[in-house]
């Protein structure tokens, strides 16, 4: 069976000790992995969005234009202010675009000019809000599609060592982050631009008075960095405790009938309590810093629209009109300022998800497996699979696991692997499929090497049957679609049960429509056993692969199997790994490894059973 990835916690002798919780990670050092990271998302989010990031800019722009434009407006508005009569005289006035306006203009014409505005605001709002949430969307669902196909098209030595938990996390949770992570940079770039385009704006207006709020935003901005770097921590150690939290969660709900046969639950728990406890301190100390950093920043806008008002009337002299335009203009450009505090700090908290998912992808990428890319026909084997010599190790290991092997596999025969457990059947049996390619050796095919272009069409020739074979929460009929990839008619479905020794579904009363539960777990193992036979069976493979597919089975229904397996004989090319003897009886030829290596074979069915072989001491 192939190994599966480290746990989170591994159950010791003792039920009440809880298990140290993950460590975090030590704080860093400095915020340059941030801005890798955060340069590279913005790299991405151009790359993969650049004309509609522009076009929703673009939109942004003309939306904060317009609300300026209406803004402006009420500067003639403002003369009539103690005047009489309801007609502005614009001549004299000097404020932008003044000259191109008439002389003399009627307050209601402008009162609408402003209301035209503000409606044309409200639309071009709307459009990008609508055109930038597309965007997100599609941005984190390429991420999500293209990990997807990434952990699909990894080399399956690589993927296997990847603890599941790890995957599903990135596939899930980190996604999440990442959306909330694309959303605070075109936010942070939407007050970007906004804050650019306010400048220019009250720079018309008076430019002494633009610069002191500028610079004072300015530099409020910059004393935010420590709060800033805070929340890079805050990130990091965020992110540690949400990975251990999920490995706890997939360890337990993975191992659910174990740990409460052993009573383990609390056990569990008391792990699962601890990260909760050690997440809640790190975000309690989180929002009691950051809050006095924001809290600082109101404290210092406040200030400077006091600063920028008194400055404004003892020393610039400007008239009211102009100030109260100027505080509008404030009023719209302070949020903005604490936007970006706001929408950076999170943003920070949040770019480590983005990390995770690349490192994820790369390093699915570099380990991306030649026979996806490849869709040459493979041939069926006519005579026979021949294994010549194969070796294979995993990454990392000392020791081969297959090891200089040499077999055939006759067509239309069964064929039985046997050995102590870590011998290197499954392994042997990933290479016969095509899964794992050898690193020495070669397979061949009625006497040609198999290519790897082939090997994607060669998998397609196979049916596989695990030792606890995948089930999904759903009906038997869906769960045998699985194999065929889509609708297929009952009657086939019927008969391939009845090949697989599996005609108790006839007589379920709903039949096909059983529901299987959670993994199956609402029929016996036997059972899911059988269904998962019959799944193989559906897909009429040249070769099926059975790896301890009767282990779950007593003997009666066992033996039902076994003839089922006996009646494929001539149609297919059948491998069968066991540590069953019953089986092995039936087999055409056995092959007997141990430590990597081949070291006996039989042929039983030929030659009966050997007193001194293996399947003779197995037996006796
Ligand atoms: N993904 C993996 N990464 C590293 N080593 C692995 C991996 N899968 C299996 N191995 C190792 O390769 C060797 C052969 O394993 P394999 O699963 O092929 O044995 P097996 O004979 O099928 O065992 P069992 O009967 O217990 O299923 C073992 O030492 C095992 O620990």
């Amino acid at each position: 069976m192939t190994r599966e990835p480290s746990p989170a916690l591994t159950p010791g002798p003792s039920a009440t000790v809880v298990a140290p919780a993950p460590p975090v990670p030590p704080r860093a050092p400095a915020t340059t992995a941030a801005r890798g990271q955060l340069a590279s998302l913005v790299r991405a989010l151009r790359h993969l969005e650049g004309r509609r990031l522009w076009i929703g800019l673009g939109l942004l722009v003309l939306g904060t234009l317009s609300e300026g434009a209406a803004i402006m407006t009420f500067l003639p508005v403002l003369q009539l202010v103690g005047a009489q009569g309801t007609t502005i005289d614009l001549s004299g006035m000097d404020f932008p675009g003044a000259g191109l306006l008439p002389a003399m203009i009627p307050l209601g014409v402008l009162l609408l000019v402003i209301v035209g505005l503000t409606a044309l605001q409200a639309f071009f709002n709307r459009s990008k809000a609508v055109y930038l949430s597309d965007l997100i969307h599609d941005f984190t669902n390429h991420y999500r599609t293209a990990l997807f196909r990434d952990v699909a098209q990894a080399r399956w030595a690589h993927v296997a060592r990847i603890p599941r938990a790890r995957i599903e996390h990135a596939l899930t949770g980190e996604i999440e982050r990442l959306y909330l992570a694309a959303y605070l940079v075109l936010s942070s770039l939407q007050n970007l631009v906004s804050l650019g385009l306010y400048f220019v704006l009250s720079l018309a207006i008076s430019v002494p008075m633009t610069l002191l709020s500028y610079g004072f935003g300015v530099v409020a901005l910059a004393l935010m960095r420590p709060f800033r770097r805070l929340a890079r921590h805050y990130g990091d150690r965020l992110q540690a405790r949400r990975e251990g939290q999920l490995a706890a969660v997939s360890e337990f709900v993975g191992s659910l009938k174990m740990a409460r046969s052993m009573n383990l639950e609390d056990r569990y728990l008391g792990l699962f309590s601890s990260i909760l406890g050690q997440t809640k301190a790190d975000a309690r100390e989180f929002t009691r810093q950051s809050t006095i950093g924001s809290g600082l920043f109101q404290f210092a806008v406040v200030s400077g629209a006091a600063l920028f008002i008194w400055v404004a009337l003892t020393w610039a002299h400007l008239d009211v009109a102009r100030i109260v335009i100027l505080l509008l203009l404030f009023m719209r450009t302070a949020p903005r300022f604490m936007g970006m505090q706001g929408a950076v700090q999170q943003l920070l908290v949040d770019l480590p998800a983005w990390g995770a998912i690349t490192r994820l992808q790369d390093e699915l990428r570099a380990e991306r497996d030649p026979a996806m890319a490849g869709h040459d026909p493979a041939p069926a084997p006519r005579d026979e699979i021949r294994l010549d010599r194969v070796s294979w190790r995993f990454p990392g290991e000392s020791r081969e696991a297959v090891s200089d092997c040499s077999l055939t596999l006759r067509a239309g025969e069964l064929t039985v692997l046997v050995g102590p457990s870590g011998a290197g059947k499954s392994t042997l049996a990933d290479i016969v499929m095509g899964l794992l390619e050898p690193q020495k050796g070669a397979v061949l095919v009625d006497g040609a090497a198999l290519r790897p272009g082939q090997l994607r069409r060669w998998r397609d020739r196979t049916g596989y049957v695990a030792q606890e074979p995948f089930m999904i929460n759903g009906t038997i009929r869906e769960n045998m679609a699985i194999a065929a990839g889509g609708p297929v008619d009952d009657e086939r479905i019927l008969r391939a049960l009845d090949l697989a020794s599996a005609g108790f579904v006839r007589n379920l009363p709903a039949g096909l429509d059983t529901t299987m539960g959670d993994r199956g777990a609402l029929l016996s193992g036997g059972e899911r056993q059988r269904i998962a036979v019959a799944r193989a069976l559906l897909r009429e493979p040249d070769i099926l692969v059975l790896d301890e597919a009767t282990s779950a089975l007593d003997w009666e229904n066992e033996e039902a199997l076994i003839r089922a397996i006996d009646g494929l004989r001539g149609r297919m090319t059948v491998l069968a790994i066991t540590h069953r003897p019953a089986i092995s009886r039936a087999a055409d030829a056995v092959f007997v490894m141990e430590a990597g290596r081949v070291v006996a074979s039989e042929r039983p069915r030929e030659q009966g059973l050997q007193a001194e072989g293996y399947l003779g001491r197995m037996t006796s």
